[in-house]
């Protein structure tokens, strides 16, 4: 039997320092294409100024924050919205394949090939040590790039349309993750991270 061939169960994959999961095909009473585009009609998008080393920029991306908890992220705080029945709904899946719990959702919209995400780690102190992040994509495929921070490693995964991913153990201490703007062109996609707020 070929494990890998098997995209509905969530695999480990092997990585120093931390632990990264991934399942290509969440198990979603939805089809993908029917959650973005109501992801993408739903969510009440907001184009945020980050503040950079100091500076204040627009975000290169929509996001909104939603859930149980407010959160500080790149120097601002957010008030979250309630989770909508859709976000339960996923944040109910991802938990269930997962293990783990979840209270706070944060949306990221990549309208084309040119909006990112900066190199981070998800390791405010909100989330305590060691946290679970799961994040879940939708429509276009983009390239997630994990950087150790210390050791010359780089990891490069495709996150496609409905996949999960899982971020865990000592990960955020240790690796920097963030999407880069591309020259080809790409099509929207949404991700969604779910975060336990304690
Ligand atoms: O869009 C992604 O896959 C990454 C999102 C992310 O890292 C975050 O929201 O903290
Ligand atoms: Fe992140």
């Amino acid at each position: 039997m070929d494990l890998f061939a098997d995209d509905t169960t969530l695999q480990s994959i092997p990585i120093d320092d931390g632990e990264l999961w991934f399942q290509q095909r969440l198990a979603l009473d939805l089809a993908p294409d029917e959650v973005m585009r109501r992801l993408q009609a739903e969510t009440d998008w907001r184009a945020e100024e980050i503040q950079v080393w100091g500076k204040w920029h627009m975000q290169p991306r929509l996001s909104a924050w939603h859930g149980e908890a407010r959160y500080r992220y790149s120097g601002k705080t957010f008030d979250p919205l309630p989770f909508t029945p859709l976000q339960l709904h996923i944040k109910q899946a991802v938990e269930r394949e997962t293990g783990r719990r979840f209270n706070s959702v944060l949306l990221n919209y990549y309208r084309d090939e040119r909006d990112s995400m900066g190199f981070h780690a998800d390791d405010e102190r909100e989330l305590g040590p060691d946290p679970a992040v799961a994040s879940v994509s939708f429509g276009a495929p983009r390239t997630f790039i994990l950087k150790h921070r210390t050791l010359p490693k780089t990891i490069k995964l495709a996150l496609g349309d409905g996949c999960l991913l899982l971020m865990a153990g000592a990960l955020q201490q240790h690796w920097l993750h963030g999407i880069n703007k591309e020259r080809t062109p790409r099509g929207p996609r949404i991700n969604l991270t779910f975060r336990m707020i304690v």
